[in-house]
């Protein structure tokens, strides 16, 4: 008995019923009639999706456990048209599966169908007497099977007329452009670029098998949906005997796609009875704090960092604490003897290793476009007895959500700010001499942050550390020590988000500079999300400042500060997925030949999605694997290790070295550095930059040492000793840097300009908001 939907289907064609499977349908049935349907006709469905109305369905769904599926009704086909259609006697069920479904995916297997045909309650377009003729098809040749058999058998050719044979050709052309046809093949694995071949096959086969009485019946239903629904059983047994290869190829590629139900890539942690701790609160609320409390005092623990500078600073207070704990990040290993204890970024996260405790931190990271994947596998993978999760209320309820999938026990403690976060509203009135020591000024491009320190530096007494995203974790860490010692000169800080999350700095108010961040495309409000994070950073318990203020640069920006400090938690509905290599390799088995980036491309079309799971962001991965294509001899995991290299996609140097990496790896040749190391600190931002870059790419060596045999990145000391070479190196210069940033015109032009003084871009919050009023008169 053939399995799955495409069984249920054949079967229900076969015995002329009708399949109706729509979301709506579905949502009404789920509760009501899945059970006893599970228990009679119906096998465990083997694909994955089937779907009609032009709405996308899923199945099995999320009832599994159940053993069935949820098909939408199950009717006899009568000859007559339900005009009323079967979704009448439901409710629109609004955010239902297909709102969240991976619509690229399907629509892409359906093609460009013709969008007034994808009604499930065929609009009769047949008047009477087509209405009539149908009947009569219906009642003449109510066995498709049957009918198929007789096909099949028939030597006998007919004789059709010039005439008829044009009509028949209307007739299988509508049956090509049906898109109730083409959603309805779906679901025994006739995908949408066979679909149309498929169907001028069955047409030759069909007219040359046919007996001329039923080409004429067939003709006076002409070439209309019942036409379509006729012909659509005796063309699920024509495939299904035809090409049982296509169907096999597509079915493996549905398959092997398959993300759905996470929960239960792991067998081991979800064999454990696991207890998840959720500390929920604000910044600055305790909650990292009571989570390493539980870490600390068990007889082993893993920390989950989402930066490598916090997994630096856990790891230096613990050890401190006289706890011995090792360090693990893309870059580095450091095994402390005896510790039984790991501070690691939550990229590195075994799932093999089992922990009494394991913390996970920022779990609201889970929902990351980019990143999300690593939180969800560490929450879902983990091997721990207990596991902490700090973050804020924004996945609490998703957390919930897959607790009750894993079976894990979820004990949820919230948290309040130790001291409420006070708003200074008199700004510091577009004028940076205004700075006090103890600030953080927030900027955010690495421009706009030098542009920064240069202009306090020179107008006011202070002195300015500065952290941002292209700065060595080790170089952040110094300019942080710096800023927090209070025997120096250094009381200011400027920094980028970098950082914003959980990092413990003496700040006493947080500066925005602006409230606009470059998105990768176009410049845009900063999230509130993150502005409440980086907020946060002032007034931490235990530092000098225990009192935190917030306020903005200009007066026009605050408002936008208030509004997004007092705007709650969005609620995350949907978590990052991403497949492991072994999910990729099964994929690529399926579509042979094909380059890696398209790979990735075609998995992010095909892929199946549970509700609460989005596919993470590749298109990082994707560039790298472009440039990487032209390296020949890569196994394909090699290049998958390669594609996830930390390089700068924009930084071309790094781009090159990593292009040079992969070939001599290709070549079985030890790989090698091939760089210097200035003598001196930077005179000079293109200098700053360069060391910037040359730590990139000696970073990226080290984390590719970490991932291939240690015959072909041999030189992992030397690596090591230059990188720490050259943070240094850039400690330095930042201590020393008073250059004025050349703009990137005259960088062009290689020509200066003359001095037009300090100017900061035009407010975008303000330029929005104005629009926005704009619009409402
Ligand atoms: N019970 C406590 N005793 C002493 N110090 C504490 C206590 N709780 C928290 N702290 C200190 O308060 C500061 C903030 O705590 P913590 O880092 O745990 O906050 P958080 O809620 O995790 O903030 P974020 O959301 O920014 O990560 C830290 O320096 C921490 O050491
Ligand atoms: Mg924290």
């Amino acid at each position: 008995m053939a399995r799955g939907v495409a069984g249920v289907l054949r079967r229900a064609y076969s015995s002329r019923v009708r399949v109706l499977l729509s979301t709506r349908n579905l949502h009404s049935f789920r509760e009501t009639e899945s059970r006893s349907l599970c228990n009679s006709d119906f096998d465990v469905p083997t694909n994955r999706f089937c779907s009609c109305n032009r709405v996308r369905i899923q199945l099995p769904w999320n009832d599994y456990r159940f053993g069935c599926f949820e098909i939408g009704k199950v009717r006899t086909f009568s000859s007559t048209v339900d005009n009323n259609g079967e979704n009448d006697d439901v409710e629109e069920s609004a955010g239902s599966e297909s709102d969240d479904y991976d619509e690229e995916g399907v629509i892409n297997e359906l093609g460009d169908v013709d969008e007034s045909l994808l009604n499930d309650s065929v609009v009769a377009k047949t008047d009477e007497i087509g209405s009539e003729a149908a009947r009569a098809l219906n009642a003449r040749y109510n066995d498709p099977v049957e009918l198929y058999r007789e096909l099949r058998e028939s030597e006998v050719r007919s004789k059709i007329q010039r005439s008829e044979w044009d009509s028949l050709h209307e007739i299988f052309g509508y049956f090509a452009q049906s898109g109730w046809a083409a959603n309805q093949a779906l679901a025994i694995y006739i995908g949408k670029s066979f679909f149309p071949t498929a169907v001028s096959k069955f047409r030759d086969f069909f007219l040359e098998k046919c007996r001329i009485e039923v080409v004429q019946d067939l003709l006076r239903v002409g070439p209309t949906d019942e036409a379509v629904k006729f012909l659509f059983p005796v063309f699920v047994e024509f495939c299904i005997e035809e090409f049982p290869d296509e169907i096999k190829r597509f079915q493996s590629i549905v398959d092997t796609a398959d993300l759905t139900k996470p929960a239960t890539w792991f067998p081991f942690a979800r064999a454990m009875k696991r207890k998840i701790v959720y500390h929920c609160g604000p910044t600055n609320s305790g909650k990292t704090y009571n989570a390493l409390q539980r870490f600390m005092e068990a007889k082993n623990g893993l920390y989950c960092s989402p930066l490598r500078l916090l997994a630096m600073e856990v790891f230096d207070k613990v050890n401190a604490l006289g706890i011995y704990c090792s360090l693990l990040t893309g870059q580095e290993k450091k095994h402390v003897p005896f510790a039984n204890h790991v501070s690691c970024t939550v990229e590195m996260v075994s799932t093999d290793e089992l922990y009494e405790v394991a913390v996970i931190d920022e779990i609201q990271m889970m929902a990351d476009p980019s990143r999300g994947h690593a939180w969800t596998k560490a929450l879902l993978g983990l091997k721990a007895d207990e596991i902490h999760l700090c973050g804020d209320p924004s996945v609490l309820d998703i957390v919930r959500k897959m607790c009750a999938d894993t079976g894990d026990e979820l004990v949820e403690e919230h948290y309040e700010r130790f001291k409420p976060l006070v708003v200074e509203a008199k700004t510091l009135l577009g004028d940076l001499k205004n700075v006090k020591s103890g600030d953080c000024v927030v900027a955010f491009s690495r421009r706009e942050i030098f542009e920064v320190k240069m202009a306090i530096e020179k107008h006011t007494n202070h002195r300015c550390c500065v952290i941002y995203g292209a700065l060595p974790p080790e170089t952040r860490r110094q300019q942080a020590n710096l800023f927090n010692d209070q025997e120096n000169e250094y009381d200011v800080l400027v920094a980028s988000d970098a950082v914003g999350m959980g990092l413990n700095l003496n700040i006493r108010r947080v500066v925005f500079y602006s409230l606009n961040k470059y998105n990768g495309d176009k410049i845009v409000p900063v999230a509130a999300s993150q502005v409440k994070q980086i907020a946060g950073r002032a007034g931490r318990r235990g530092s000098r400042y225990p009192d935190g203020l917030t306020t903005t640069l200009h007066l026009e920006d605050l408002n936008y500060l208030i509004e997004c400090l007092q705007q709650p938690f969005d609620e995350v509905t949907k978590v990052g997925l991403f497949p492991f290599f072994e999910q990729i390799e099964l994929f690529a088995a399926q579509v042979p030949d094909m380059a890696f980036s398209k790979l990735l491309d075609h998995f992010g079309k095909h892929c199946r999605l549970d509700g609460s799971y989005f596919l993470c962001r590749h298109d990082h991965v994707k560039k790298v694997a472009n440039m990487l294509e032209k390296v020949q001899g890569l196994s394909l995991e090699d290049r998958f290790n390669f594609c996830f290299a930390p390089v700068n996609i924009r930084n071309p140097k790094a781009m090159y070295q990593l292009y040079r990496f992969a070939s001599t790896y290709s070549q079985d040749t030890p790989v090698n550095i091939a760089m210097g190391v200035p003598k001196s600190s930077a005179k000079n931002d293109t200098e700053l930059l360069d060391l910037e870059s040359r730590h990139q790419i000696l970073s990226m060596y080290l984390w590719l040492s970490n991932q291939f045999e240690e015959k072909n990145f041999p030189f992992v000391e030397r690596v090591e000793a230059m990188a720490t070479n050259v943070a240094e190196l850039l400690g330095e210069s930042l201590s020393k840097a008073s250059w004025k940033m050349e703009s990137k015109e005259e960088k062009v032009k290689g020509q200066k300009k003359e001095d037009r003084g300090y100017e900061r871009p035009a407010s975008l919050i303000k330029l929005v908001n104005k629009r926005k009023e704009e619009n409402l008169v």
